[in-house]
């Protein structure tokens, strides 16, 4: 279980204070697969970086599994975010490292054993269904080959949570839909709680149970993907189900013209 609660943050520039977080409570169910969905500048990387501390709530606590993030200090800190895998939309990978040494990198960093490594390194690419691609570098990868490195690595030490931050946003539709599969597959075989942030409604539709709708820095909305769809309350929600409609309609009047009618 995620428990956030009353957390703020603010960017303090020079000239002005930007409030990019306000009074944020939000619970998420372990096992879930939970999308939070906003136009830009809504302030979801914000938020799903406070999740691992990347970036500092100002007030508020944040509770993972029982264990209060917010106030953990260096090696507590280090510990707990061993446990919370994260994917990015560029990637992240090192390109000087092979796809084994990349996936290897957060067991190294523990300290952990050689042939320990050997062994779960090797599991997570087959996970991945790149088993034979360890030696390869990252530049002789596909975008869905090196998200899926990716996948690997967040999963290495066994995490309970995986933050996505917007993971698929530079893929095309067929490979964002391979990656999603995985991403359900995953969450299924090990029961492993994912929060994912997007502004493709393709993808809360496709993956996400429950959701939350981040408007401004305030969530403004928050229940099942079905009910969003069917009956969205807030005005950034209604403005999200518009978008997808309208375009749903042009689809069906290009492909009826295509088909001559
Ligand atoms: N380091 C920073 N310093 C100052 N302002 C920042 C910083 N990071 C983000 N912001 C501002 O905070 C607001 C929210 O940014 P954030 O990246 O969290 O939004 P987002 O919903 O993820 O947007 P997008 O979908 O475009 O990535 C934006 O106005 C952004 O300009």
């Amino acid at each position: 279980m995620i428990r956030i609660e009353h957390v703020s943050k603010s960017y303090r520039t020079p000239k002005s204070t930007v409030n990019v977080l306000d009074d944020i409570q939000l619970n998420i169910a372990k096992g879930d697969i939970f999308g939070i969905i906003g136009f830009s500048g809504a302030g979801k990387s914000t938020l799903i970086r406070c999740l691992n501390r990347l970036e500092e709530p100002d007030t508020g606590t944040i509770e993972i599994n029982g264990r209060i993030i917010t106030g953990l200090k260096d090696k507590e800190l280090r510990a707990a975010r061993e446990k919370i895998g994260m994917i990015f939309q560029e990637f992240n990978l090192f390109d000087s490292m092979t796809v084994f040494q990349n996936v290897a990198f957060p067991l190294k960093v523990a300290g952990h054993p050689k042939a320990f490594i050997h062994h779960r390194v090797h599991e997570m690419l087959e996970l991945v269904n790149l088993g034979d691609k360890a030696k390869l570098h990252p530049s002789q990868l596909s975008g869905g080959q090196k998200q899926r490195v990716g996948i690997a690595r967040a999963l290495v030490n066994q995490p309970d949570v995986l933050l996505s931050d917007e993971a698929t946003s530079a893929l095309d539709p067929q490979t964002t839909y391979s990656i999603l599969e995985l991403l359900r597959e995953i969450n299924r075989k090990l029961n492993l709680t994912i929060v994912l942030i997007t502004h493709e409604l393709d993808v809360l539709q496709h993956i996400c149970r429950n959701m939350a709708v981040l408007e401004a820095g305030r969530i403004v909305e928050t229940g099942t993907v079905d009910k969003f769809f069917m009956n969205p309350e807030s005005d950034t929600a209604r403005r999200f189900v518009h978008i997808i409609e309208h375009y749903r309609d042009k689809r069906v009047v290009m492909e009826g013209m295509g088909a001559g009618i």
